[in-house]
């Protein structure tokens, strides 16, 4: 979404914090040039639940009751991943990060796209795959990773290493899966982080606050951002 908004495709607006939540969400809006392509509608995110709120419904929860709906967003997802994770996977700066691992779970990994090729790429790490029961059902499960069904809310199997790849909501819920920094223990988060990878200061200093920010609040004690493919970037968080 950061990349379509730089791009203008759409207006991000920064409305306060709800009372409830505690959480700030961000509210995108639609551009003239946006218009041209879609009838009126608001999307607001957090990352995970990019919900339409015409809906009012998270549209991973909307997978629950319509199987073709289901499939579609699966294979949107492992596309995606397929696409990124091949290459990110071959660079030596990437390759550290996972080097040192144990065991890792992907934490909403769909049909585990992205933790096929960890455990293709590093086959020492026993890589598990997090998702709701939906989803965990339809992954097509060959032993190379091991799917548990659930939520994400609720709890987080342990590992040595949480990857994620849409939520910073759930940071403190992963930082509760992992072990010390000591023992290895650290989440990855692969995500847009624009300014970096980009001669663009302004731009990287604002997502380094943001980082920042979000990692003192889920109470972890240091991160480091390794940027990988254009917008793309893994932040390690550690404990
Ligand atoms: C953007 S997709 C990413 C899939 C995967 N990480 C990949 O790159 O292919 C988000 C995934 O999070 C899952 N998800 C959403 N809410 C969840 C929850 N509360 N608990 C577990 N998984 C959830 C969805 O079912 C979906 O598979």
């Amino acid at each position: 979404m950061r990349v379509l908004t730089v791009s203008g495709i759409f207006a991000a607006d920064h409305p306060p914090s709800s009372p409830s939540t505690g959480e700030n969400e961000t509210v995108y809006k639609l551009t003239p040039a946006s218009r041209l392509l879609v009838g009126g509608e608001v999307l607001t995110t957090t990352s995970c639940d990019m919900s339409p709120t015409a809906h009012g419904m998270s549209p991973w929860m909307m997978t629950k009751n319509d199987d073709v709906y289901n499939e579609m967003l699966n294979e949107a997802c492992a596309a995606d991943s397929n696409f990124a994770m091949d290459t990110v996977l071959k660079d030596a700066g990437v390759a550290k990060i996972f080097s040192g691992l144990g065991s890792l779970v992907d934490v909403g990994g769909g049909h585990g796209a992205a933790a096929v090729a960890i455990a293709r790429a590093f086959p020492h790490i026993q890589c598990k795959v997090l998702d709701l029961e939906q989803v965990v059902s339809k992954a097509p499960a060959d032993g190379t990773v091991q799917f548990v069904s659930g939520d994400m809310f609720d709890s987080v199997p342990p590992a040595d290493a949480v990857l994620l790849k849409i939520s910073v909501k759930i940071l403190r819920q992963c930082r509760r899966a992992i072990p010390s920094r000591d023992a290895g223990g650290k989440v990855i988060v692969m995500n847009m982080v624009v300014g970096y990878g980009t001669p663009d200061r302004i731009a990287k200093e604002a997502q380094e606050h943001e980082w920042r920010r979000i990692f003192l609040e889920a109470g972890f004690s240091d991160y480091k951002i390794t940027p990988t493919l254009g917008f793309q970037s893994i932040i390690e968080f550690f404990p």
